[in-house]
């Protein structure tokens, strides 16, 4: 096509008229190489090549360079692009949808709240309480076996909640666990709103779990009123920072309760799936990888040592500066690509690495195509931590499990300190058996059978 070659649209193939090549991308997602559907495209057409897929056409990037470039996102050229349900879902003023100065300025205030020391000091207690009640309830059901999937939500949905609303153990907390359930099941489906489809019932569940949220706000707020900036001290919690703007002399405009009521249901979004899936996986390879559990287990012994010897309580960095657990998790995270791919949209024509991307098109900037590259990495399909002692993840294009740029998961930091200690907590105080169990990529990356296992306290393991 003389067009094309002179625009330098990259080769590829737009598949059957209307569904494209959506059957053969769904197809790949069911098998355990769903990278394959680009591994095909690769191999005919290079690293980055046309398709189209669900309705509409795409560039599909699987070239860590050209991501690199789509996630900066220099000049906001690109937007993110979701399925319908998705944008129907979370609303025009997400902080996954909005773009240009608003996003950055929403995104700064939570990622700078969300990574600073002040809060992982303050919420490992929380994560440790948390972690160890539910350790010690699982192993009552000894010899039964607990879910594992769904049992780590247990620990992760409160804390999230807690670090954006303070919100602790109640009622509160209860109807916001089981109506955010209802919720996200509208997130992939048929877009249509009419009473009785799961996307209307999706937005009822949004309006209750709205309900409880500006109520919560709302207070916060009025007590925030009665206190002095000095009183106020530092933020408790993600609303605390985005209301903190109204009483910002250099903030151009303070943030709409609406926007930030919003806003706080929307962020779970992201937030809670995505860590128990990776806690789950990382159980699922250590349990394959006896070695790695070993080294693992001897890692944090002789941390939980130490803290008993000297009688100190933990504090966040001892959690992090474990280098073979935080190796174990950046090869967890790595391997199950939890999320597998960024979505972006261009509004005007654009040109990376002498690829074009027209005006309108989809880019998917595939973040499983490069962990699982072995021009990157060696035997890719194993799950070998040592593999990290040679690699560093600071300014590695290779290794973007948070994404990357202008949308870097805030969330990178809390998530990576809850998945230590639930490691640490587990492998120094527990042994586990795990039933066979494989992993599910489509739609969305999960156990087939949410990983059944039999948790053991060492200390019932000595005494038998
Ligand atoms: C292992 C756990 C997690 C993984 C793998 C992960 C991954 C990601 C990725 C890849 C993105 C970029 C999406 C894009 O560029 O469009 C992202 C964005 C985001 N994540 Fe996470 N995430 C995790 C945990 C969390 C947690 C715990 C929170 C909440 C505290 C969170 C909140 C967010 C938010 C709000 C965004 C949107 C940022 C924006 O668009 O500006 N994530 N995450």
């Amino acid at each position: 096509n003389l067009v094309e070659k002179k625009a330098g649209i990259p080769r590829g193939n737009s598949g059957w008229p209307f569904i494209g090549e959506t059957l053969d991308f769904i197809a790949a997602g069911y098998t355990s190489r769903p990278v394959s559907f680009m591994e095909k495209r690769k191999s005919k057409y290079g690293k980055v090549f046309k398709t189209n897929i669900l309705g509409t056409p795409v560039i599909v990037s699987t070239d860590p360079e050209v991501n690199k470039v789509v996630l900066q996102n220099q000049g906001n050229i690109f937007l993110p692009a979701y399925p319908k349900s998705i944008k129907e879902l979370v609303g025009k003023s997400s902080i996954l949808q909005i773009n240009g100065s608003l996003h950055r300025r929403v995104h700064a205030l939570l990622a700078g709240f969300l990574r600073s020391p002040q809060l992982k000091a303050r919420i490992t207690k929380d994560i440790e309480t948390s972690v160890k009640g539910c350790l010690a309830s699982w192993s009552t059901v000894y010899p039964n076996t607990i879910n594992l999937q769904d049992e780590v939500k247990k620990i992760t949905f409160p804390i999230l909640v807690k670090v954006l609303l303070s919100v602790d153990a109640g009622e509160d907390l209860k109807v916001l666990q089981r109506e955010f359930n209802e919720f996200i099941k509208g997130l992939i489906c048929i877009p249509v709103k009419l009473p009785g489809t799961t996307l209307y019932k999706s937005l009822k569940a949004k309006e209750k779990m709205l309900k409880i949220v500006e109520r919560i706000i709302a207070q916060k707020r009025k007590d925030g009123m009665k206190k002095t900036e000095v009183e106020k001290g530092p933020p408790n919690d993600a609303v605390d920072v985005l209301l903190g703007e109204e009483g910002n002399p250099n903030a151009t405009q303070c943030l709409p309760l609406d926007f930030i009521c919003h806003n706080m249901i929307e962020m779970i979004i992201p937030g809670e799936e995505t860590t128990p899936t990776t806690i789950t996986l990382a159980v699922k390879f250590l349990t394959d990888c006896p070695l790695a559990l070993s080294n693992l287990r001897e890692e944090n012994m002789e941390l939980k040592k130490q803290k008993a010897e000297s009688d100190d309580e933990y504090a966040w960095t001892d959690y992090m500066s474990l280098a073979f657990t935080q190796n174990v998790i950046n090869e967890t995270l790595r391997l199950a690509n939890i999320i597998n791919a960024i979505w972006r949209k261009t509004e005007k024509d654009v040109e990376i690495k002498g690829h074009l991307i027209p005006r309108g098109w989809c880019v998917l900037a595939s973040l499983t195509s490069v962990h699982m590259d072995e021009k990157y990495y060696d035997n890719p399909y194993q799950f070998n931590p040592w593999r990290w002692e040679k690699i560093s993840v600071v300014n590695n294009n290779c290794f973007a499990p948070f994404g990357g740029g202008q949308r870097l998961c805030p969330g990178v930091e809390i998530s990576r300190l809850e998945i230590s200690i639930f490691l640490h907590h587990l492998v120094t105080g527990y042994s586990w058996v795990a039933e066979d169990d494989t992993i599910v990529y489509f739609p969305t990356v999960k156990m087939k059978r949410k990983l059944p296992i039999r948790v053991t306290p060492h200390n019932k393991l000595d005494s038998e």
